[in-house]
């Protein structure tokens, strides 16, 4: 069973570990040729995966096209920001029927645009596009610990396959047709892990942090209602779950980038520190599109994009929602 990864960053080499653990023969693409070259020598990535073997059955390298072209399942782990670009020269290799996996979590710039949508458009037709979200920090799935994640499709028959072969004694998938909501959670929990990084970095308290991640949750609900999207998949893994994970996990990138901010960093001197992607940053100021386009308040989003931009000084976005008007706790 060939499979192909595409994106060597921390998740796309931690996804092809596991594949080649779990029986696939891996090609996993690198964009810089030097990294691919280094993977190949090394056997590691040490760029986003330092000090851990790869598996003998990984095979690195930049071509992508060739990659595509030989594999019955691609999984697609390339940043937002980055996703468009990188798939459009190598599509047209793609086999129709090819499974795809998208494993990114966000929306792609100005468009707004979910994953799936960005992939859907730009592969040929009859690639059926399955969702995989949920709480997975890449360190962990690549050192085989225990990882709970769902796999969202329209397509029963391919997330049925994906369920089958990404199965592993410690990596354990659920079912959805709910494309919608878990794309929406995914990408909408890296702005609260954002928030609570904040509230760590002002020192703001347990309290604040439950808070804030309730709120969050509920205003993510709205939102992937409001889209389609179905309540029950907001409680889930890529909801609830990943909350979970990034707002209290200290090796999350969002809620890292989150405490700087609440300790009064620049963002940009923040971003200059990190090679690793904060899809947060981007992904505020498209929630709030989707939100407007959707009617749906999203106060903390809101506060959020504000304190990205460098409009409102995190304690006074603080400030702004303990401050709004008091509400029933269903709205
Ligand atoms: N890491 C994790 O624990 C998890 C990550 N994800 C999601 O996976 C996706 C990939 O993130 P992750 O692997 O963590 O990223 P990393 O921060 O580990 O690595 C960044 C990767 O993105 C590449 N990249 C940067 N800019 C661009 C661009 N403009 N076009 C194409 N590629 C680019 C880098 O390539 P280069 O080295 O050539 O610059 C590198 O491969 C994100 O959407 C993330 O939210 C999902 C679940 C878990
Ligand atoms: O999505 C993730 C874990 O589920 C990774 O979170 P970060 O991108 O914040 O590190």
């Amino acid at each position: 069973m060939i499979t192909t990864v595409v994106g060597a960053g921390s998740w796309g080499t931690a996804l092809a570990m596991h594949l080649a653990r779990v029986g696939h023969d891996v090609h996993l693409c690198a964009r810089d040729p030097a990294l691919a070259a280094r993977m190949c020598q090394a056997r590691e990535n040490a760029d986003y995966l330092p000090e851990l073997r790869l598996p003998d059955n990984v095979h690195p390298t930049d071509d992508i096209a060739a990659a595509v072209a030989s594999a019955s399942m691609i999984v697609w782990a390339v940043p937002s920001h980055g996703t468009r670009d990188m798939l459009r020269p190598s599509a047209h290799a793609v086999r129709t029927g090819t499974v795809i996996v998208s494993a990114t979590k966000g929306l792609e710039r100005v468009t707004w645009t979910r994953m799936s949508q960005v992939l859907g458009e730009e592969l040929p037709a009859g690639c059926p596009i399955v969702v995989l979200s949920g709480p997975s920090f890449a360190h962990e799935v690549a050192r085989e610990l225990p990882t709970a994640m769902v796999a969202a499709a329209t397509d029963a028959a391919a997330s049925a396959r994906v369920l089958k072969d990404l199965r592993g004694k410690r990596f354990r998938l659920y079912a959805t047709d709910d494309v919608v909501g878990v794309e929406i959670g995914g990408a909408y929990k890296n702005v609260i892990a954002i928030a609570a990084g904040v509230v760590e970095g002002l020192g703001l308290g347990h309290n604040a942090l439950a808070g804030l991640v309730t709120r969050g949750l509920a205003e993510m609900t709205r939102l992937a209602v409001a889209m389609g999207g179905r309540h029950e998949t907001l409680a889930g893994l890529s909801g609830l779950g990943d909350l979970v994970l990034t707002c209290t996990g200290a090796a999350s990138r969002n809620h890292h980038l989150g405490v700087e901010l609440g300790q009064g960093r620049a963002l940009a001197e923040i971003l200059a520190g990190m090679r690793m992607v904060a899809e947060g940053v981007n992904t505020a100021e498209g929630i709030l599109a989707l939100g407007a386009a959707a009617g749906v308040e999203l106060p903390i989003a809101e506060q959020m994009a504000s304190v990205l931009t460098g409009r409102t000084h995190p304690m006074a976005a603080t400030e702004a929602l303990m401050l709004r008007p008091q509400k029933h706790e269903r709205h």
